[in-house]
């Protein structure tokens, strides 16, 4: 059956056709209110929105089916991050299709605010000719702010060096030389308030964003300087903004953003002079559009249909070439998680994921939590895949560590999953012949060749003759076939071990009576 999106907000129509075309259902609901978008999320596998549509846990405790989360532009504030994570919900977004769109309205924010130009088309509107009401600034040779240099904020930085501004940046991820390399000078926050004409905001909305801009720093800023958000409404100080332009402070300020949107009709700052507003529209371009919602809908069905991340905002993403390499191996990982489940002592405090070999050098992150999220699903009543196990294993106190060796042992590449609990600890190991056969070749101290797979009979037993034979005689007797057989014994024969496929489970009758063979210690029958 075709995996099934809804298209809950304003895209633009090729994305429909993108996802269409890549053989996905789609449905185009624009504008639910929330209990309408509650009551049918559970028929859908993915869901792609804008900003309108907000993605509560309360939505997503419907989402059911929910995989994918698909965010045609670049804030993902509108979506409970936490709540998707720990549903399993893969979180993307489109990073720099709309850059140059808003780093543009920004300009145009900071041209409009230093010319005056809406207030001087309400004037010459009304009949007015005001020219020396309307008398502005150059912007060569001011200096502009940009706080936040990432994909935004960098054309902007490219477009204002071209009005010949000088350019200071803020921005604690970026380092010195590749501000140097913008052209920008790198400047502490105190720095950038008191020197800067112009100020613009290009950071997300975060804990330490948050009413950045509040009425201490309006106040740190030159007196007749511009502030230009176009980011996030709840970075600026609202009420201590209508405050610094009302008392003649600030020159001027524009927003594109609001802390709420669209913002209440008393607001103090609809009525001030100087003050520039648009309602969100910095992405709204038909390129940038155009741009976003393809990109969103190449990912949703790169996921949907091949499991390839990218852009994901809550799981790392891999490239297809990666994922070329590490995808054998992935079978292999949800093998050993499950039987690291089914062999592992009681109360897991800690799961060990070694990679060894050639495959050390790719990632071992989604390695681990595919392994992770096997061997959680043997433990929860509730789902766990790859994107939430992680967060799951947090939750219960199992911490998860990644130990990467380039030491090949015996094999190309191997994957060694170690489970450590109150009762002691288990630990099996495995390999991939090509492309994709999967081997177990080690439990716990046994050293063996088997296929993991399907229902398996577990023995161990004395290093004595005549066992094997014993148990293929027991299990023939009770109608139970064995597929394969792999044997194993500890270098010093004080222990022997056979792990046996077989075709069917065996009732809990035969693994008593396999159990009271002579020489036999232990037997259990699992499924992989
Ligand atoms: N008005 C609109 O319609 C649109 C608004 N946006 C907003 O613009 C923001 C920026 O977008 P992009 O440039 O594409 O994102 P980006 O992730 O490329 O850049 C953000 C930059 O902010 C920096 N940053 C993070 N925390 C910071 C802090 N505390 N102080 C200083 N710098 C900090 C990061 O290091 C990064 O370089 C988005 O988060 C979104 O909220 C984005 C698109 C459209
Ligand atoms: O991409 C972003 O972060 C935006 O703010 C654009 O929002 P929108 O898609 O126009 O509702």
């Amino acid at each position: 059956m075709a995996a099934r999106v809804l298209v809950s907000d304003d895209l633009s129509p090729e994305a429909v056709a993108v996802l269409k075309q890549a053989g996905l259902e789609v449905d185009v609901k624009v504008g639910l209110k929330p209990d309408a978008l509650e009551a049918i999320i559970g028929d859908y596998d993915a869901l792609a929105v804008r900003s309108a549509t907000k993605v509560t846990a309360k939505l997503l405790e419907k989402a059911s089916r929910l995989r994918v989360i698909g965010r045609a532009g670049v804030g993902v504030d509108n979506v409970d991050l936490d709540a998707a994570t720990r549903r399993g919900v893969v979180v993307m977004n489109t990073p720099g299709g709309s850059s140059v769109t808003v780093a543009e309205l920004a300009l145009a924010m900071i041209l409009a605010l230093s010319r005056h130009v809406p207030a001087a088309t309400a004037s010459v509107k009304a009949g007015k000719w005001e020219k020396k009401r309307f008398q502005g600034h150059e912007l060569a040779g001011k200096t502009l702010g940009v706080v936040g240099i990432g994909n935004i904020g960098s054309v902007l930085v490219d477009r204002a060096l071209a009005m010949k501004m000088r350019v200071v940046a803020y921005d604690p991820f970026i380092s010195a030389e590749a501000a140097a390399k913008l052209g920008v000078e790198r400047v502490e926050l105190d720095a950038l308030w008191a020197q800067a004409d112009v100020v613009s905001l290009h950071v997300p909305l975060t804990e330490q964003t948050r009413n950045l801009v509040d009425a201490k720093v309006l106040a740190r800023m030159k007196k007749g300087a511009l502030l230009v958000n176009c980011a996030r409404g709840g970075i600026v100080d609202e009420r201590a903004l209508a405050d610094a332009l009302a008392s003649g402070h600030l020159g001027g300020a524009a927003l594109d953003v609001f802390e709420q949107e669209p913002p209440p009709a008393d607001h103090p700052l609809l009525g001030l002079d100087g003050f520039v507003a648009t309602p969100h529209i910095g992405a709204s371009t038909e390129e940038a559009q155009s741009a976003v919602a393809v990109a969103v809908a190449e990912q949703l069905a790169a996921y949907l249909n091949h499991g390839v991340v990218k852009n994901a905002v809550n799981v790392p993403g891999l490239p297809r070439e990666i994922m070329d390499q590490i995808a054998p191996f992935l079978p292999l990982c949800e093998k050993l998680g499950s039987l690291a489940a089914q062999l592992a002592p009681q109360g897991p405090s800690e799961v060990t994921v070694e990679v060894a070999g050639e495959l050390a050098a790719a990632p071992i992150r989604p390695l681990a939590a595919r392994t992770l999220a096997a061997f959680l699903r043997h433990h929860l009543e509730t789902p766990v895949n790859d994107v939430s196990a992680p967060a799951v294993a947090k939750e219960r106190g199992i911490a998860v560590r990644e130990v990467r060796s380039a030491e090949p042992h015996d094999y190309a590449s191997l994957v060694t999953v170690t489970v450590r609990g109150q009762g002691g600890e288990a630990h099996v190991a495995g390999t991939v012949y090509g492309k994709r056969e999967a081997r177990l070749v080690r439990v716990d101290g046994f050293r063996l060749e088997a296929v993991p797979e399907g229902h398996v009979i577990l023995c161990e037993n004395d290093d004595a003759p005549g066992v094997v034979g014993n148990l293929g005689t027991a299990l023939g007797a009770a109608g139970v076939n064995i597929a394969r057989i792999s044997l194993s014994r500890l270098d010093d024969h004080s222990r022997a071990f056979a792990f046996l496929n077989v075709d069917s489970a065996p009732a809990p009758g035969v693994l008593e009576q396999v159990r009271r063979l002579p020489h036999v210690r232990t037997v259990r029958s699992i499924h992989l």
